[in-house]
């Protein structure tokens, strides 16, 4: 039981220590993220979002905080997971093959000045680089939110100029857990900007 209880709070300790390690590292990037998210979504265009696994979740999880709410009271926002309908899943798994899963979403509902939050805590998801690709290809803005050395990922976005957060751990839930607080703070940074909190 001790030894479970020890583990436990170790847990807690290394996801708490993981954040700390990030604040000043990430905030700055979160910050242009955010702005270029809230700059697309007063330009009318829309968010898409996704990932596998527990990122397919932390993708559901930020589009229902932008459609529905957030912390605070303000108008409905585009954004659409690509994780969410099972035919579509499945047929595009079993008709092409899964790492196009998302590219082709992103080829039907993707317009130029969307923009498409990649999640991937490795960064070499092939279905996650080929959706930054499909997305490129319709000069659409990226935002990668990734971990470890950004893998692939990372190399894309940032050949295009567009915007890596990076969690640098080789935790794949300590990088998930950094994930989540991420996703909060651009919700956060979000309502402020269109809600006139800052300048
Ligand atoms: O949630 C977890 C582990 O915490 C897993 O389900 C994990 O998300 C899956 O293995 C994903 O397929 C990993 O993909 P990625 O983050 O490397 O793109
Ligand atoms: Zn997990």
């Amino acid at each position: 039981m001790n030894q479970l209880s020890d583990r436990a709070r170790a847990s807690f300790l290394a996801s708490a220590q993981t954040k700390l390690d990030c604040a000043d590292l990430l905030a700055p990037v979160i910050a242009i993220a955010a702005e270029r998210m809230a700059s697309a979504l007063l330009d009318g265009r829309k968010i898409l979002v996704c990932g596998n696994g527990g990122s397919a979740a932390d993708a559901q999880h930020f589009s229902s905080e932008l459609l529905n709410r957030f912390e605070l009271e303000r108008p409905a926002l585009p954004a659409i997971a690509l994780t969410t309908d099972s035919s579509t899943l499945t047929s595009i798994s079993n008709d092409y093959q899964y790492a196009q899963v998302f590219s082709r979403q992103i080829q039907a509902l993707g317009q130029s000045g969307d923009l498409l939050l990649a999640i991937s805590t490795s960064g070499n998801s092939p279905s996650i680089t080929q959706a930054v690709e499909a997305a490129q290809e319709r000069e659409m803005v990226v935002i990668a939110l990734t971990g470890r050395d950004g893998g692939e990922l990372a190399r894309l976005a940032q050949g295009y100029g567009d915007v890596v957060i990076c969690v640098p751990s080789q935790s794949t839930a300590r990088i998930q857990e950094v994930h989540l607080l991420v996703l909060h703070c651009l919700c956060d940074l979000i309502d402020q900007q269109l809600l006139g909190g800052f300048d």
